[in-house]
């Protein structure tokens, strides 16, 4: 599995860090609140994982699961809930973590989702932003890392199912996916 990496992008221990660091911030800004946090399903599993453990105050945790890229590198630009919540979000505070936004366009649906169902506010927690492949007009509170214009995988983000387990960040060999 390793050898198939061309190169890391961001090593584990550069994670672990960014991740305290940003569950710090969560932790001020949602004291005393009780906030929703909904991991996008699946590629936001171990980040989400990582991060809750660094929020240290009150969070309710619930999973959506939605898929736009079937496994491939280009998004269908179709949003398919595979899993909604099992929790009402009308009058709450939203904490939605993304492994990647890169067209935007699962995060738009989200939001709009949400924003229809009566969310109360909405934060965004994204461990990656790839901004050259925006295509819907969101963005981040809080981003981890920014990436260049290439297809990233490991650490919960996949290619054909594959490397979502890797412990960092890397770029395939071009053979791989050619
Ligand atoms: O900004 P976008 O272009 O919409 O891309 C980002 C989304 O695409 C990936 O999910 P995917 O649909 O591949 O499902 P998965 O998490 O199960 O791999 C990723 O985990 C994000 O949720
Ligand atoms: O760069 C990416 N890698 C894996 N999954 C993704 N989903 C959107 N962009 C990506
Ligand atoms: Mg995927």
């Amino acid at each position: 599995m390793h050898n198939e990496i061309e190169e890391i992008l961001f090593t584990e221990d550069e994670i672990q860090k960014q991740t305290k660091e940003l569950g710090q911030t969560i932790t001020k800004q949602f004291e005393g609140k009780f906030p929703l946090a909904i991991g996008v399903l699946k590629g936001a599993m171990p980040f989400m994982s990582d991060l809750l453990k660094n929020v240290n105050t009150h969070v309710e945790m619930d999973f959506m699961d939605v898929s736009s890229y079937g496994g491939g590198m280009e998004s269908s630009g179709e949003v398919r809930i595979v899993k909604d919540l099992n929790t009402q979000v009308k009058g709450r505070d939203l904490l939605i973590i993304e492994d990647i936004i890169d067209s935007g366009l699962t995060l738009g649906y989200l939001v709009d989702l949400f924003k229809h169902r009566g969310a109360k506010s909405i934060t965004i927690v994204t461990l990656l932003d790839k901004p050259s492949g925006r295509k819907a007009d969101v963005s981040a509170d809080l981003v981890g890392f920014e990436v260049p214009d290439a297809f990233v995988v490991g650490y919960g983000l996949d290619f054909e199912e594959k490397y979502r387990n890797l412990p960092y960040i890397g770029v395939l060999k071009p053979e791989i996916y050619s």
